[in-house]
């Protein structure tokens, strides 16, 4: 399924003591589309994704993207956060209250010379080309964490970690806003790393899901591998 691009992973093999949790993953996915990390509150979703951004530091092991190493224990290889180029969308927005829709977005904008260009074209498939001169809280939350998403993708990543992108959304603006993510990967070129503990959206979003309890991995695969394995267990389901 993924042989045209299979050089193409992420790799991550890593340990992390927080208090008494020990994080203990090994996992490898295509670099390409929808990964789901995907477990219960407390599996360790977010300590993976921001090991993968840099914002934890593993206490020994590998992180490589597409054969770069972004950490390496053993070599002491540790590329800081701001080199990562990793785009992050946080529960909450986080969007500046004080700048217009269009100076957040032009905030983390990498390519200064294309920049109206490329953020039009952002904010058109993002359906955010009308709200460019209104403020954050004018907004609906769907809307706020498109323009999250849009300020992320200008700052050209080269993968966007997304930490439960819908839990702060009630049904209908999750609904709005679950497309909008789907097609990320297609029309961005950009892979997707997405921590969620509701099977229907993983069931919705995820090419790859890579299961997470208690701090280690229990399973890794595509969506049509692991959906099967998972809409049995209950509790998740809904859990937003
Ligand atoms: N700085 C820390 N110090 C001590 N324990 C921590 C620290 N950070 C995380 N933990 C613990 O590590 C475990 C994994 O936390 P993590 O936030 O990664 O889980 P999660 O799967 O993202 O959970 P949730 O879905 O509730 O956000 C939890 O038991 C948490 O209490």
């Amino acid at each position: 399924m993924y042989n045209e691009k299979g050089a193409h992973k992420l790799n991550v093999n890593v340990q992390k003591r927080l208090g008494t949790t020990l994080i203990k993953v090994a996992f490898e996915v295509p670099e390409e589309g929808i990964t789901v990390l995907y477990g219960h509150s407390g599996a360790g979703k977010t300590s993976v994704i921001n090991m993968l951004s840099g914002l934890i530091t593993p206490d020994s092991g590998t992180i490589s993207l597409n054969g770069k190493v972004l950490f390496d224990s053993a070599t002491k290889i540790n590329i800081p956060t701001h080199k990562r180029r990793a785009g992050y969308i946080f529960q909450d927005k986080r969007l500046f209250p004080f700048m217009s829709v269009r100076k957040n977005l032009l905030f983390g904008c990498r390519n200064k010379k294309n920049d109206k260009m490329v953020l039009t074209n952002i904010a058109e498939l993002l359906g955010i080309a009308d709200l460019l001169d209104r403020k954050p809280d004018s907004l609906s939350g769907g809307e706020g964490q498109r323009v999250a998403i849009g300020r992320a993708l200008l700052s050209q990543p080269e993968y966007l970690l997304m930490d439960e992108p819908l839990s702060s959304l009630d049904q209908q603006r999750k609904n709005e806003l679950i497309p909008y993510i789907k097609q990320i990967p297609d029309k961005f070129n950009v892979p997707v790393i997405l921590v969620t503990h509701s099977y229907e959206e993983a069931a919705y979003l995820a090419d790859h899901i890579v299961l997470l309890d208690g701090g280690e991995v229990t399973c890794n695969g595509t969506s049509e591998q692991i959906l099967p394995q998972i809409s049995c267990q209950s509790p998740l389901s809904f859990a937003v």
